[in-house]
Parts: structure tokens; C-alpha cells; sequence
């Protein structure tokens, strides 16, 4: 279970005692999710998460919660810190900055199918016309930099097989983007796996943690979520039928340059990539703590998508 800083009943009493939120009735951490502590609250006045931020300082949050309260007031279902009775948003809670934000209705998918992959198409290209004039523009903390530094720290632990694959597919973006500087870029999500959303019914109810959102390209963002969504996580393979439902709702809402399309092939390698490497820096840092390692997600899943993108790319119109 990821919660990784423990909040007592005083904790949560002390927390909840300091917005309009009522009295506390229970709470309890939330299994799933690896990067944040994460716990349901419920309160006399309803159902909330509270989020303690594990991977950043308290200054580095506030370009988050900007991009959260800039798509909610472009309409969509996205969980925005609450006010505090002090009115922040903002504030630390056993040494980690913490925020509470809104419980959505609905549930995790267990698995995408064909409806949920064209619900998505249609919503991530508006989130990302949304996104297009969000004034703050931060790198991502897992971009460009990170994987060359991040790559090349973990190199001497991999198979030379996997070690190979990962530099080499590395160096081919770099020179493929040293030609296409001028990609265009929005506010991404950044990280947006199917289980970073929400489902009632049919219905996509809500799109959760945007904890990697980073100014970058459009193209890559779109990459993430087919790789997750449109994979067979068994064999890394698309699921064509999934990919062009997914990929019609989204072309139908965003146009695409010719230099986006061109880009698509060498977007969807990398996005595995990151992936894959962020799974690997995980795997490697708790491999020798049964419990973290028992909550990281396969490293090999993403290998596997990264091979088979790298065998075979379909046309992205
Ligand atoms: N606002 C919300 N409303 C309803 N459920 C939520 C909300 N926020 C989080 N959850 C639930 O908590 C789970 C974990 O949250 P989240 O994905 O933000 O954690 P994380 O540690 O950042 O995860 P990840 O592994 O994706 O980085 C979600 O999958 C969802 O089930
Ligand atoms: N979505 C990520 C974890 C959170 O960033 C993964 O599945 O590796």
C-alpha cells in the first residue's frame, strides 16, 4: 500500500479542524498509486482526498494546483485544492506538503476497451487545446535531462541487451529532435494512465494526478496514453481496434501537423522509454526493501512496448 507518510487520528482531526470541512468521521490511506501518500477522508460534510506530496518540495507544488485550477475553470472534472480557513491551499502536514482536493464519483477501470479509448481521445485533445494559453511553462521533471542523466546512471545495471536498447533509442530522439526543434507544445498531463481516471458507467467522471504536468510536447503526451491505454501489457502490442478509436475521437477534436505526424514514431519510443526507465529507477532503489519493491509497478512492461514500437509503428492518420 503507498502510504508512505502516516497521518494519526490527531494528524487528520488537526488537518480537517482548519478547513470548512466539518468534523472527521474516518479515514483511511489509499492502496494503488505509487508516487504520493494518498487517504480518503470523510467528514460530515462529504468525501475527500487528502494528498501528501512525496516527491516535492513545498515550492514546486504550486505550479500543480495552477494547472489543476486553470483546466477546472475551462470545465473539466479535475480535484483542485480546497481553501483552508486561512485561505491557503496549499500547506505542510508531518514535513510533506499536503493538499485536500474533492472526492469524484466513480471508479478506476480494470481494463480500457473501445468506448473508454475513444472517450479519452476526445478528452485528452481538448485538455490540451485547454492547456494551450496556461501561462507558466515548466519542464518536465522527468524530460529530456532527466532521462540522459537517469539513463546513464543505470546503464551498468542492465542486461547489454537492455542497456543497448535503451541508449540507442535515447540517441535516435536526440537527433531526430535536433531537426524538429519547432514541435508544438501545450500543457500536458503528463502521466495520463487509465488508472488516472475516473469512470461512471460510461462516463468519463474525472482525470486525476496531475503531479507530471510540464509544458511539453503534444505529440509525447498523446504517446503516454496510447501506450497505456491501446497496449497489450502481455505482449506489448497495440490493440488496433482500441489505437484507431482512440486516435479518431482525438484527431476529430485537434488537427496535426505534418511534422507532428512524422514525429509519432520516435514519440511513442520515447514515451515507452520513460516510462520504462522510471520504472527501472524505482525497481533499483527499493530492491533491497521487500515492501517498496512488493509496490512498483514492471519495468518490463514498458520494455516490452518500447520493443514492439520498435519493430513496428502504425500511421497516426
Ligand atoms: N480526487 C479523487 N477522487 C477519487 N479518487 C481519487 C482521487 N484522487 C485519488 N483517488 C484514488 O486514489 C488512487 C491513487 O491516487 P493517485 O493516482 O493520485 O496516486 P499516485 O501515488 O500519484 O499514483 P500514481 O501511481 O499514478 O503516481 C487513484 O487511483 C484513485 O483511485
Ligand atoms: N504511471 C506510472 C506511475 C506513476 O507515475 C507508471 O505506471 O509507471
Amino acid at each position: 500500500m503507498a502510504v508512505y507518510t502516516s497521518l494519526s487520528d490527531s494528524d487528520m482531526r488537526a488537518l480537517v479542524a482548519d478547513y470548512y470541512l466539518g468534523e472527521l468521521v474516518s479515514f483511511q490511506g489509499i492502496s494503488g498509486g505509487v508516487e504520493n501518500t494518498n487517504y480518503f477522508l470523510i467528514t460530515t460534510t462529504g468525501k475527500y482526498v487528502v494528498t501528501l506530496f512525496e516527491e516535492f518540495d513545498l515550492d514546486e507544488v504550486p505550479y500543480f494546483l495552477d494547472v489543476v485550477a486553470h483546466l477546472k475553470h475551462k470545465g473539466f472534472n479535475v480535484p483542485a485544492a480546497l481553501i483552508d480557513i486561512h485561505g491557503e491551499r496549499l500547506r505542510e502536514v508531518n514535513a510533506r506538503p499536503a493538499i485536500i482536493v474533492d472526492c469524484f464519483p466513480g471508479s478506476e477501470l480494470k481494463q480500457t476497451d473501445v468506448t473508454s479509448c475513444r472517450l479519452m481521445g476526445e478528452a485528452l485533445a481538448k485538455l490540451h487545446i485547454a492547456g494551450e494559453d496556461f501561462p507558466e511553462h515548466r519542464d518536465s521533471h522527468r524530460g529530456v535531462a532527466w532521462w540522459h542523466k537517469t539513463s546513464n546512471a543505470i546503464e551498468a545495471e542492465l542486461e547489454p541487451q537492455q542497456a543497448q536498447l535503451l541508449m540507442s533509442q535515447i540517441a535516435e530522439f536526440d537527433v531526430f529532435m535536433a531537426e524538429h526543434k519547432d514541435l508544438p507544445k501545450t500543457t500536458i498531463h503528463g502521466d495520463l494512465f487509465f488508472n488516472n481516471t475516473l469512470f461512471e458507467g460510461d462516463k468519463l467522471s474525472a482525470i486525476i494526478d496531475f503531479y507530471n504536468a510540464c509544458h511539453s510536447w503534444v505529440m509525447y503526451d498523446l504517446a503516454i496514453v496510447v501506450n497505456d491505454w491501446c497496449s497489450d501489457m502481455t505482449t506489448g502490442e497495440l490493440d488496433m481496434t482500441k489505437y484507431r478509436a482512440l486516435l479518431k475521437a482525438y484527431l476529430h477534436e485537434r488537427d496535426v501537423s505534418a511534422e507532428e505526424i512524422l514525429a509519432w514514431p520516435y514519440m511513442l519510443r520515447i514515451a515507452a522509454l520513460r516510462f520504462w526507465l522510471s520504472r527501472l529507477e524505482a525497481w533499483h532503489g527499493a530492491k533491497h526493501d521487500p515492501v517498496r519493491l512488493a509496490q512498483q509497478h514492471d519495468p518490463l512492461e514498458f520494455q516490452r512496448i518500447l520493443e514492439a514500437r520498435v519493430r513496428y509503428v502504425p500511421a497516426l492518420v
